[in-house]
């Protein structure tokens, strides 16, 4: 077995009334894809802002490469990690000029930022939109570029929030093809929160269901979709009764 990249260790995370999250121990390992499922308000992004270290846990520890991650070293860790959510958030520049933003924001040359912007455009198929203002892009072309400026980063881990779920069907298909060739060429650890089974399914190898700020369940994909457990059945039950 592979030695895991992120372990998270008694999270607990909780408003001033409630835990909104409760993790005794987790762990994410490279170069795997892991979807996260639950009901809405289930905790899936907070989990995913506690891997990524946009939020450090007020309880609990999380370890990358077996090291614990202190308020000193976390900076630097988070560096590793790229994280594209639903909104696109693009800036109000052109798309080259997005893209290249997270390489200028690290001193890199003019050289190399111009050849690894080329090459991303291209991997995402946008090269034609280089020069068009980032702000009239299409729900696709945006979630293109807000790909491409993430994976441009080179990222140990990529945290995908919903990405496509505001995407038309044929659109977000071609892109899930996309990003999943990206993934494994580049052999990037990828963490994808989805409402949808079928993208879940697709995507990634292992999943976890979370509910309540708890994981349910956790295993290979195929795995929870044909014996999901009572309260990952109680989510998907009907639904993965029907795709499988
Ligand atoms: N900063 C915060 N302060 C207070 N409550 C919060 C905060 N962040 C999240 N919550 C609450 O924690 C719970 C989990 O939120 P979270 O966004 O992680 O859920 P989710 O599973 O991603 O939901 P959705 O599918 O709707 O995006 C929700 O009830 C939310 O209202």
């Amino acid at each position: 077995m592979k030695e895991p990249l992120i372990v998270l260790e008694n999270i607990n995370i909780r408003t001033r009334d409630r835990s909104i999250l409760s993790i005794p121990r987790f762990e994410l390992f490279p170069g795997e894809a892991l979807g996260v499922m639950g009901p809405n308000g289930a905790g899936k992004s907070t989990l995913l802002k506690t891997m990524a270290l946009l939020d450090l846990p007020g309880e609990g520890t999380v370890f990358y490469r077996g090291k614990k991650v202190t308020d000193h070293s976390v900076l630097d860790v988070r560096r590793r990690f790229a994280v594209a959510l639903q909104q696109s958030l693009l800036l109000d520049m052109t798309v080259h000029q997005n893209i290249a933003i997270g390489l200028k924001l690290r001193h890199r040359s003019r050289r190399e930022i111009n050849m690894k912007v080329e090459h991303w455009m291209e991997v995402f198929k946008i090269s034609h939109l280089a020069r068009k203002q980032a702000l009239h892009l299409s729900g696709g072309e945006a979630q293109r570029v807000n790909l491409a400026r993430a994976m441009i980063l080179e990222p140990e881990v990529l945290f995908l929030d919903e990405p496509f779920s505001a995407l038309d069907f044929p659109t977000k298909v071609q892109l899930l093809k996309d990003i999943k060739q990206v993934v494994s060429k580049t052999n990037t650890t990828t963490v994808f929160i989805s409402h949808d089974l079928t993208e879940i399914k697709y995507f990634t190898q292992r999943m976890a269901i979370i509910m309540g700020g708890e994981i349910k369940q956790a295993g290979s994909t195929a795995e929870v979709l044909s014996e999901p457990n009572a309260y990952a059945a109680s989510f998907i039950g009907e639904w993965s009764r029907l795709l499988t």
